[in-house]
């Protein structure tokens, strides 16, 4: 559905100097997949997203999407996609019901098509009853959906949605989610979504696709990128810091090592056999543990083994 062979792309500033935003991407998507892109802020997730929906044209590199060329035939792909961009693209003119329909004519189809279509997705994505208020009187969650439901009024094969559940509630992001996965068993729709939230990646998505600084860091899915890159944790408290940096001191003929005060963390790859041995060598050197835990890895695990940064703080302040 997707072949991208080192997509580029930079950006020259009007004060001077170059963005090199998305530096030579490859990639892969098969028909039916639901693709999450992960990164941090500025990772050029939304850059690579509007190359492969034409919204702009590569520095370099090449793509066939939805089995067309991005820049000879940007026309044959906007048919076969829907985008959805991180601003709503709902007007305030129209009620809920006639902007689907509106989208649907602008896409050429003849006015019973596009209404029969808007009622199927407006049914689809819960809004029928919100049919006919104004898109200004809807929730964020609602709006989002609304925005979804004028990306499909075409039938795409394939949805870009570039960060579907920023900016919402807990709830309203677990219900934008509850639809994309109804949309995709309902029509076998191929999504490819950004994101900044970890967790929803790492549930949601079948594959993950982590970007930093332009590039692919990582591609494929959540538990095998864990297990491959970042190994299970054992966290340890002391009481003091000198305690703590004792516990460091082992820590590192058990894996790597990071350190917070009087918190230490050990990367291992299996916790339950690494953990009781190094609570036993912590008690030869007369430190003594007052909590140990361990866990799985997370995809933020991943980053940080990865790129030696957290994506957390970036998923905080977004
Ligand atoms: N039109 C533009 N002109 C100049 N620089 C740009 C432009 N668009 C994007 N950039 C820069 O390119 C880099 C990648 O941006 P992009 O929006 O693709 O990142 P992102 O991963 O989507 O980030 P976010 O999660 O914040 O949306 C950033 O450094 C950004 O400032």
């Amino acid at each position: 559905m997707i072949h991208a062979r080192k997509l580029t792309r930079s950006f020259k500033l009007k004060r001077g100097g170059v963005v090199e935003a998305v530096r030579g991407i490859d990639l892969d998507v098969e028909r039916g997949q639901l693709v999450a892109v992960l990164g941090p802020n500025g990772a050029g997730k939304s850059t690579t997203l509007r190359m492969l929906t034409t919204l702009l044209p590569p520095t370099s590199g090449t793509a066939t999407v939805a089995g067309r060329d991005i820049v000879t035939d940007p026309a044959g792909v906007r048919e076969r996609i829907g985008y959805v961009g991180q601003l709503s693209s709902a007007g305030e003119n129209y009620r809920v019901r006639d902007e689907v329909i509106t989208q649907g004519l602008a896409y050429g189809l003849s006015r019973s098509a596009a209404r029969h279509r808007a009622d199927e997705m407006l049914d689809l994505l819960d809004l029928r009853p919100m049919a006919s208020r104004l898109p200004g009187s809807l929730s964020g969650g609602q709006r989002r959906r609304l925005d979804i439901a004028i990306g499909l009024v075409h039938r795409p094969e394939l949805l870009f949605l570039d960060e579907p559940s920023t900016g919402l509630d807990p709830h309203n992001r677990a219900n934008v989610w509850e639809h994309v996965l109804r949309l995709r068993e309902q029509y076998g729709t191929t999504i490819v979504l950004t994101t900044h939230y970890l967790e929803e990646a790492d549930t949601m998505a079948e594959r993950v696709v982590i970007i930093d600084n332009g590039r692919i860091i990582a591609d494929g899915t959540a538990n095998g990128l864990k297990s491959e890159l970042a190994g299970d944790s054992l966290t340890v408290t002391t009481a003091t810091e000198a305690e703590a940096l004792r516990a460091a001191d082992v820590g590192v003929f058990f894996g790597a090592v990071t350190r917070d005060s009087t918190t230490v963390r050990v990367r291992v790859s299996r916790a339950d056999t690494a953990l009781p041995e190094y609570l036993r060598v912590l008690g030869e050197k007369d430190v003594r543990a007052v909590t140990a835990t361990s866990a799985r890895p997370t995809l933020d695990d991943v980053f940080l083994a990865l790129t030696g940064r957290s994506l957390r703080e970036d998923e905080v302040a977004a």
